[in-house]
């Protein structure tokens, strides 16, 4: 019944940090190469040598992110510090004397930019920042220097456009939030019962212990298995076995504080985690949700409502079980226990 478990990653994990990673890395790789082509064409063939250095130092500026992304993974102020630099450029190629106005509409990726690399919060107001600073330097232009030929229209353009790009990126990114949020709770929860699955219970499972070690408390594991379930599905059905094993995970959480947590980690087998609470406490807990287990009356097409029984080992937390692994071994042990003495019963091991 032991089985090996690896180390988990959620699906917030893969999206925020492989993705982000790749995504900043190879960003930040391309915007240099632009910057390098239009600061050469600047400097040799247009000789806007303003133009070219800007570029040139945003450039350098993308290859160090790109480097350090690289090195040492997602890091939200060098996002910052790049979209800076990107809006830099796009600001003074559109402002200076030699762009044509069409330069502005460059303006309007900012905010998809923000959002997409640092998330809804972020990436609003790092947009919102640097969209008031376009429309800000954009007035001042139309009143202090006409001559470049920016008009009153321009403004309302680029405030329109700025607004409806925000607009269209905080429904992306609400759209992209509860997408990845929806298949992350898929990712944990079993669809039978919408109890943990094992992963859900894995990543559950750290977090308990480590808050158990930081107040210096036990934590108990629990492992629950039907007695007989083969005989269930061979003489009623694999459906009534599903009602079963729904009717048992009912049973169960019904005894557990929001604190605790149940998973249901394979056919009929279930594991549940209980936090503050002492050896006494954790084995009455474990008690009643065996008797309610018991009294379970399953109602079947002909005959008498089925009743079923589980056996549990219990294990708690002690200096050599700093895994889920070391935990599940002897709470199995203490359940090989409880089946072999005659099932319907609840075995308590420490250790071997
Ligand atoms: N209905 C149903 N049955 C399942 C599911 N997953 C596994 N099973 C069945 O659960 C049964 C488990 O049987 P065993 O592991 O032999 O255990 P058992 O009969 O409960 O015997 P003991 O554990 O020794 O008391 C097998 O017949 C599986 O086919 C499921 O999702 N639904």
């Amino acid at each position: 019944m032991t089985k090996k478990y690896t180390e988990v990653t959620t699906v917030e994990d893969i999206v925020y940090t492989a993705g982000y990673r790749r995504i900043i890395f190879k960003g930040s790789l391309l915007g240099s190469m632009f910057l390098t082509v239009f600061s050469l064409i600047d400097f040799f063939y247009t000789e806007l040598y303003l133009d070219a250095t800007i570029e040139a130092i945003g450039c350098v500026i993308l290859l160090s992110i790109a480097y350090v992304e690289n090195k040492r993974g997602v890091n939200s102020l060098a996002v910052i510090f790049g979209l800076i630099v990107i809006s830099t450029v796009i600001g003074s190629g559109a402002f200076s004397n030699h762009v044509e106005e069409s330069g502005i509409v460059w303006f309007a990726l900012i905010p998809f930019l923000s959002f997409f690399l640092l998330g809804e919060k972020l990436g609003l107001r790092v947009s919102l920042l640097i969209s008031t600073v376009y429309i800000a330097g954009l007035i001042n232009i139309v009143i202090q220097y006409p001559e470049k030929g920016f008009t009153t229209s321009a403004i309302f353009g680029v405030t329109g456009a700025l607004f409806c790009s925000i607009l269209l990126s905080i429904a992306y990114e609400k759209n992209r939030t509860s997408m990845i949020h929806l298949l992350s709770k898929q990712a944990k929860t079993d669809s039978l019962t919408s109890l943990l699955n094992r992963r859900g219970l894995m990543i559950s499972f750290e977090k308990l212990l480590l808050l158990s070690q930081q107040d210096k408390k036990d934590l108990y594991l629990l492992i629950l298995d039907l007695d007989n379930f083969k005989l269930i599905n061979d003489n009623f059905g694999h459906d009534i076995g599903d009602i079963v094993i729904k009717e048992t995970a009912n049973a169960a959480k019904t005894y557990l504080k929001d604190i605790d947590r149940i998973a249901r980690i394979g056919g009929e087998e279930f594991v549940a985690v209980l936090s503050n609470v002492s050896s006494e406490e954790a084995l009455k807990i474990a008690e009643r949700i065996r008797r309610a287990i018991e009294n379970l009356e399953i109602e079947v097409p002909s005959g008498p409502p089925l009743q079923v029984t589980v056996s549990i080992g219990v294990t708690k937390s002690t200096e050599n079980k700093k895994l889920f692994s070391d935990f599940f071994k002897i709470a199995d042990k203490a359940l090989y226990e409880a089946k072999n003495n005659g099932r319907n019963r609840i075995v308590f091991k420490e250790d071997n």
